[in-house]
Order: structure tokens, then C-alpha cells, then sequence
């Protein structure tokens, strides 16, 4: 088995001796199916709950990805480029730490170079790292800003998430089509004029 990489947010919590085994984790998905009134030895659920922790391993599977080694390669000639860097309208699929139902959506990041820029696939590829977790679409925009404000130290970074949870559509509330927006300024993102610049060029395109 993978190594997990220890979550700041895991505290006290060490996920290699506290991690169930396999069949322990599959036993659990038979206990929920039973739970919720059907039979886990008939025939259509009898190898469901080896596919739901195959499923589980991929969809949770950014607790052992580190996005410090996706990022860590930076190019440094980029002909003197000192402009806004967009990538926007990454999606993403999340689950919320509260219910374990998707959230999904799109990220948008714009930075200011200081000097090098990442590949613009490693963007996308960090926003997986913290998406197949567990989390808050806060939590979420905060650790995609803290990573590349890290590594690359841009003089601005800006990070926005649009996002439905399914949470709010598929249970509780039952309202569809609801659309939370969480943002991250820093450096020269702070700066109002700066937000709209970053707001327009995401919105121009889009709308
Ligand atoms: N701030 C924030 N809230 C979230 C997120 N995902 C889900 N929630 C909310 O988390 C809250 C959990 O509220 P609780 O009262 O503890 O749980 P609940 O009884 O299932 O709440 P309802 O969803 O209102 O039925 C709900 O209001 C959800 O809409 C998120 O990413 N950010
Ligand atoms: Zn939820």
C-alpha cells in the first residue's frame, strides 16, 4: 500500500496505525448497505463494496499526493514575463467533509510571475491534490493558494472556486443550481482594481 501523506488538518491523527485494513474497510461498506435496508450477499451488491473502496482510493486518493513535488518544477525563462498568468475554469470534483456527497465546480488561478512559472498542467493537477479529500470549499481554496503561494512566491496570486454541492441539491435544503463562490487574494490581488481585473478576465470569457 501507498504511504499517505500526513494532512496538517490531521492533528493528533496518525493515518498509518489508525488506517483499517482493506477488508475492514470493506466490511464497513457491507454494514452501510444493510444499514440502509438491502441484502449485501445478493447478487448485484455481492462485489460492490470491493468496488466502492477501489472508487474510494481514487476519489480520496490526494491524501497521498504531495503538491509541494508537483510543483517543485519551475521555469525560470520565460523571456522576461511579468504579466497576469491565467488558468481558469479547471474543474473539479470534491466531496464536503460534512455529508461525504460531491461538490463540484471550477477553479480559476491567476498569478503574477516573480521571476519562474510552473507548467500550467501542474495547476490543475494541484487543485486534484486537495479535491480528492475531505474538506470545506473554503478549506479547499485556502490549501490551492497556501501550495502555490509556497513554492512559486508569486507577487500576486489569486484563487476563485465556483462550486454547486450536491449536499444543498440532492438532501436537506433540495435547492439545485446554487452557485458558492470562495476567493484567495494575496500580494498585488489585494488591491481592488486588481480583484476586478482578475474578476473580468475570468467573467469576460466565460459569460
Ligand atoms: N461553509 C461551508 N458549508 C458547507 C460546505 N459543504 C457543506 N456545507 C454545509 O455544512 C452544513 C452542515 O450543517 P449541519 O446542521 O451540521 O448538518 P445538516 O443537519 O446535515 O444540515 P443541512 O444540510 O442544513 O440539512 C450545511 O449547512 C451544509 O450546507 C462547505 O464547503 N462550506
Ligand atoms: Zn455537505
Amino acid at each position: 500500500m501507498d504511504a499517505i501523506i500526513k494532512h496538517p488538518a490531521l492533528r493528533a491523527f496518525d493515518p498509518e496505525t489508525k488506517r483499517p485494513t482493506r477488508e475492514e474497510a470493506e466490511e464497513a461498506v457491507r454494514t452501510l448497505i444493510a444499514y440502509m435496508g438491502d441484502d449485501p450477499e445478493r447478487e448485484g451488491l455481492v462485489d460492490t463494496p470491493k468496488r466502492v473502496v477501489n472508487a474510494y482510493a481514487e476519489l480520496y486518493g490526494g491524501y497521498k499526493q504531495d503538491a509541494n513535488a508537483i510543483l517543485e518544477r519551475v521555469f525560470d525563462d520565460v523571456g522576461g514575463y511579468k504579466d497576469i498568468v491565467l488558468v481558469q475554469d479547471i474543474p473539479f470534483f470534491s466531496h464536503c467533509e460534512h455529508h461525504m456527497v460531491p461538490f463540484v465546480g471550477k477553479v480559476h488561478v491567476a498569478y503574477y510571475p516573480s521571476g519562474g512559472v510552473v507548467g500550467l498542467s501542474k495547476i490543475g493537477r494541484v487543485v486534484d491534490v486537495f479535491a480528492r479529500r475531505l474538506q470545506t470549499q473554503e478549506h479547499l481554496t485556502e490549501s490551492i493558494a497556501e501550495a502555490i503561494d509556497k513554492v512559486l512566491a508569486p507577487r500576486g496570486l489569486a484563487v476563485m472556486i465556483e462550486a454547486e454541492h450536491m449536499c444543498m441539491a440532492m438532501r436537506g435544503i433540495r435547492k439545485s443550481g446554487v452557485s458558492t463562490t470562495t476567493t484567495r487574494f494575496t500580494g498585488l490581488f489585494e488591491d481592488p482594481a486588481e480583484q476586478v481585473r482578475f474578476i473580468t478576465l475570468v467573467r469576460g470569457v466565460q459569460r
